[in-house]
């Protein structure tokens, strides 16, 4: 049977990346804006509706850390909300939803990896967005998994692999923060487990496959770390060397604030669905090695 997989958002990095890694017995459908827009509840339910699919991927949200800060209620009414409307529409069709979130609804004071029952505490606009989506969903549909991730990258949108390439095509050294700790994670990766989880969910109604679970590339990083990682591996792609100064957050001041620390740690998504994300190096030369191809 082919699974039809409702995605919410056109162009976005995961989005993109479903569509690209689909087998072929999943279909994506991708509902984005202008006609389909979370922050329109009426059009959420009748995209969703209209798509006759066997599980929902909210994907879409909005993404502008830092100016989120400047336009929390924007921000609010697209991933706090506009989830919301998703999970509505999730459980009037009687389907499971799959929901991305973040790092970033962590304050990063834990000096340990992050599991999913640890207390949240977002420190900034986009974080608290992202945390009230997850709280609207749990209130309004069962079904669901909630999976957090973090530091995407991709050949695909905006991200900050793609940021420090551009940006070494015109320095021979750029400074970047090595006091804040996370796991960076490839799109690509996510929509492999995405698929997976999805026809986990649809066939399988065990209350143990529901839920938060944290899914992440292996390893932790810097941003510094992942900053260097890239260089280097674009230096194999024959691009010039970069160096990477190591600052600290204080010597970067920006709107937002963000986690010193939000690792996570993603035993409960091996243990219940099998499911690990490769070593983030890995996947990291491979995104570089195909940004170095195309020009
Ligand atoms: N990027 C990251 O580092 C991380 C992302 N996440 C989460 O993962 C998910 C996917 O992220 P990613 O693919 O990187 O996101 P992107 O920023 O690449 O894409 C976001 C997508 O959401 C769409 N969108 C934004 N607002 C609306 C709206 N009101 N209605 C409909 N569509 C909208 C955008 O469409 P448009 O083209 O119209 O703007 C875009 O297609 C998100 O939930 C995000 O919060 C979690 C951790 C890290
Ligand atoms: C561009 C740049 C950034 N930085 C710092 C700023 C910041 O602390 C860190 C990362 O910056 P970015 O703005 O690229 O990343 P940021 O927008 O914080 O990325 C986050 O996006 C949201 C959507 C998430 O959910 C998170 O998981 C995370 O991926 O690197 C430097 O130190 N030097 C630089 O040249
Ligand atoms: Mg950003």
């Amino acid at each position: 049977m082919t699974l039809r997989l409702a995605v919410t958002g056109l162009k976005g990095q995961v989005v993109s990346a479903l569509i690209e890694r689909a087998p072929k017995d999943v279909e994506i459908i991708a509902l984005g804006r202008p006609q389909f827009d979370l922050e329109m509840r009426t059009a959420v339910l009748a995209g969703l509706r209209h798509a006759r699919c066997n599980a929902i991927i909210n994907a879409a949200a909005y993404t502008a850390v830092d100016k989120a800060e400047s336009e929390p209620d924007l921000a609010m009414r697209i991933n706090g909300e506009g989830a919301g409307h998703v999970a509505e529409a999730a459980a009037e069709l009687g389907v499971p939803l799959l929901h991305l979130s973040t790092d970033y609804v962590f304050d990063g004071a834990l000096g340990r990896p992050y599991r999913e029952d640890d207390p949240t505490g977002p420190t900034g606009a986009y974080g608290r967005s992202k945390l009230l989506g997850e709280e609207k969903i749990a209130a309004t549909h069962g079904d669901h998994a909630i999976l957090r991730t973090a530091w995407v990258y991709s050949p695909y949108g905006a991200n900050f692999v793609k940021t420090m390439l551009r940006l070494g095509e015109s320095r021979d050294e750029i400074s970047v923060v090595a006091d804040q700790l996370g796991n960076p994670t490839s799109a690509i990766d996510i929509a492999d487990a995405l698929v997976l989880i999805a026809r986990r969910l649809v066939s399988d109604n065990s209350t143990s496959l529901r839920g938060i679970f944290h899914l992440t590339g292996q390893g932790d990083a810097s941003w510094a770390d992942m900053a260097e990682a890239t260089f280097a591996a674009a230096e194999r792609y024959g691009r010039k060397p970069v160096r990477v100064a190591r600052i600290t957050t204080a010597d970067y001041p920006t709107p937002a604030r963000r986690p010193a620390n939000s690792r996570l740690d993603n035993e409960k998504l091996a243990a219940r669905y099998g499911v690990t994300l490769p070593p983030w190096r890995e996947s990291l030369e491979n995104c570089v090695a195909r940004l170095r191809r195309t020009p």
